[in-house]
């Protein structure tokens, strides 16, 4: 070990940020994690320092049962798993590096489409996997480097990203990930890991980094020493210069700023490992090479990192998930299975997985699942007895549902197609059952959040309240609770770090977004929010989001859309069409009656109340509509006294309709 964390600790007090560092590489780490915030110092106590020491000791108690044989290495499960196609370090400096320290290990996605898709699942897996096994687990997201683009295996450059697209991708990936932790948190509770607090895991956008960094330091710590000849013969530089449509700066440097992101982790997070897809190989290369020569220009000698086995970097590929022609499943190849519930239903997802073949059920278990091998075997065993059933393929559709969407997601969706398909399946260690349906109380989370993106028209953001537009992007009920929202500062808009109001001449970053709370402003002041004219990000409470694309008029009026508040189409258009309607004779007073107690909600008293739109010119209308009424019926009421007169059989004429006034 090229030092332990005695000697890290052994510096006296340290803050409670590099604390969490070191938490994360008991067993050592570069030493220059702590002078990183040594900046702002909280200091801890004999209580903390007793944490840290329990984490440690349990950590090598923990490697003695491993070198035991009484346990198996995380190393080992990975690759008896099949998550391990080519390892940057040898597999068994991985596996004894993973042993001795908690180290961290990072994946990363260019937020280059609107969802995660089932390729992306592969490399988080072992990240994933390592959370639960007590290892500070990173997942990033290429706000910078989707500028750029990654040139890898490619012939023909990227199209550039549009800035809208890019804000809009990040924002849903963000919250994609941040769904999929919550679900991860779920399978390490129902595989019975015990969580503890040593556990870490993030999801960190490199614009963070990237924005403020300036270019003289990445030119001096990186480009003096970084050797052109390795980066001249890598495949894809050679084949998109000699076969492609040659390469341009910005590419060429991409893999450098891979690298320079894991160095920024690997100092301040400890993150000395990089999982990717198989493509990402050279990518994974360079970016050691690149971790290896910053740190080892370290002008400040009390930042020095020491080289040696325990402290460099690592990283290996995961194998890549192909369609059935072979081809990997991403989004150029335009071939994706995605984790958007909106753009791949639960249903076609469990039905995608119990698609796949008896050949690969087996290992795609293993993959996709946090399933302990022997229930794998036991589940194919079962399975093989009567393949037919596709037992071991509903067991996978239901376990990635599951991680995908949530438990209560995997339950619904395999009821739902079982009973689509009229057929019942035992599935292993699986009892189905439906989960409540979601009411209006149900709070929102990450697994039921509606739908994000939405279009809203031109003149709903640019010439109203604030309120209204809450009310029409469904965060609020009504516009006045829309206010009451704004009012209390307790919705939000998505605005570039510390975006004042007044900053709006100031260009909008699209890679990098945080929300402000959203005040009781003139309906002018919204467009300080506008992304690139036309697109303004809302959310209430942690995981309600709105992403709204602005349109014209005409194109609103040409979706046949209506937002919730719509001028004509509320309570004002239909008491008008009810009178109209009254008047023209077309309806009957008790059938207006019967049609307003249709579209009035159902809690308020009486009929024709509605509470959000209780404008004077709602209530003329009102009055007006029931003096109508009044008289349609008293018309009637003397029409029957004259039949009365006239009816030969003396009875009433009970087939007329006459209205109910006590409703009134
Ligand atoms: N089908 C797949 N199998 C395994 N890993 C994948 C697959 N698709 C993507 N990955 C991995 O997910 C990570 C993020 O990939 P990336 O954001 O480039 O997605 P992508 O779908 O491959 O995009 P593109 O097709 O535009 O290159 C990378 O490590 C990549 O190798
Ligand atoms: N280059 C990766 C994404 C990525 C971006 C930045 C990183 O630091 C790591 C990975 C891909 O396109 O798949």
């Amino acid at each position: 070990m090229a030092f332990g964390l005695g000697a890290l600790t052994g510096r006296g007090s340290v803050c409670r940020k590099c604390l969490l560092t070191v938490k994360s590489m008991a067993g050592g780490g570069p030493t220059s994690t702590y002078a990183q915030h040594r900046g702002k110092k909280t200091w801890h106590g004999p209580k903390y320092q007793a944490k840290i020491d329990q984490a440690q000791a349990e950590w090598e108690e923990r490697a003695e049962k491993i070198r035991n044989g009484e346990m198996q290495s995380t190393w080992d499960m990975f690759v008896e798993r099949g998550y391990v196609k080519d390892t940057a370090g040898s597999h068994e400096t991985i596996r004894e590096l993973m042993i001795r320290k908690r180290i961290g290990a990072y994946t990363g996605i260019d937020p280059t489409a609107s969802s995660l898709h089932i390729g992306h699942l592969l490399p988080l897996m072992p990240i994933f996997w390592m959370y639960m096994h007590g290892y500070a687990a990173y997942t990033l997201i290429g706000g910078a480097t989707a500028k750029i683009g990654d040139p890898t295996d490619r012939l023909v450059s990227r199209t550039p990203i549009k800035r809208t697209d890019l804000t809009m991708n990040l924002t849903k990936i963000q919250y994609q990930l941040k769904a999929l932790w919550t679900n991860v948190e779920e399978q390490a509770r129902r595989r019975q890991f015990e969580k503890n607090w040593a556990w870490k895991r993030a999801v960190v956008n490199n614009s963070t980094w990237w924005n403020s960094l300036p270019l003289i330091e990445v030119l001096k710590r990186l480009g003096d020493s970084m050797r052109m000849g390795p980066l001249l013969s890598r495949d894809t530089v050679k084949n998109k210069m000699a076969k492609g449509d040659g390469m341009s700066f910005s590419e060429f440097t991409y893999p450098l700023m891979q690298g320079w992101d894991w160095w920024h982790m690997y100092k301040a997070n400890g993150i000395q490992m990089q999982i990717g897809g198989s493509d990402q190989y050279g990518n994974i290369v360079t970016g050691i090479d690149t971790v290896k020569i910053v740190r080892d220009n370290e002008p400040d000698p009390s930042e020095v990192i020491q080289a040696g086995p325990y402290n460099d970097p690592v990283g290996f590929t995961v194998p890549l998930l192909t369609d059935s022609a072979g081809v990997k499943f991403g989004k150029s190849a335009g071939n994706a299975i995605w984790l958007d519930r909106f753009q791949t239903s639960e249903f076609d997802l469990y039905g995608y997985f119990v698609r796949r073949t008896d050949d690969e059920v087996e290992k795609l278990l293993r993959l996709f699942t946090f399933l302990p091998l022997e229930n794998i075997n036991e589940a194919m065993k079962i399975h093989n007895q009567n393949p037919a059933e596709r037992i071991a393929q509903h067991l996978l559709a239901f376990e990635v549902v599951g991680l995908a969407h949530g438990m209560n997601a995997a339950h619904r969706t395999a009821l739902d197609h079982q009973a689509m398909y009229g057929k019942q399946v035992a599935i292993p260690g699986v009892t189905l059952k439906m989960p409540k349906a979601p009411t209006d109380d149900t709070p929102i989370t990450l697994a039921n959040a509606p739908r994000f993106d939405i279009q809203l028209p031109e003149s709903l953001i640019m010439g109203n309240s604030i309120g209204r537009i809450l009310y029409a992007s469904g965060l609020a009920a009504s516009s006045s609770e829309g206010h009451r929202l704004a009012k209390q500062q307790a919705a939000y808009i998505g605005a570039m770090p510390g975006h004042k109001r007044e900053d709006h001449q100031k260009e909008m970053d699209h890679s990098l977004l945080t929300f402000t709370p959203v005040k009781l402003w003139y309906p002018q002041e919204t467009r300080n929010y506008l992304i690139d004219g036309k697109m303004l990000i809302l959310r209430k409470g942690k995981h309600n989001i709105r992403i709204i694309e602005m349109v014209s008029d005409e194109v609103w009026k040409a979706s046949g859309k209506i937002y919730p508040g719509q001028p004509g189409t509320g309570a004002l258009r239909v008491l008008r069409d009810q009178l109209r309607a009254l008047k023209s004779g077309m309806m009957s007073a008790e059938e207006v009656k019967a049609k307003l107690k249709d579209e009035t909600p159902e809690e308020a008293p009486g009929f024709l109340k509605f509470p959000d739109q209780d404008t004077a010119a709602v209530r003329r209308l009102t009055r007006q509509l029931m003096n109508e009424i009044h008289q349609k019926e008293s018309e009637l009421e003397a029409e029957d006294l004259e039949d009365d007169g006239q009816n030969e059989f003396g009875n009433k004429n009970k087939g007329r309709s006459r209205g109910n006034g006590s409703e009134w």
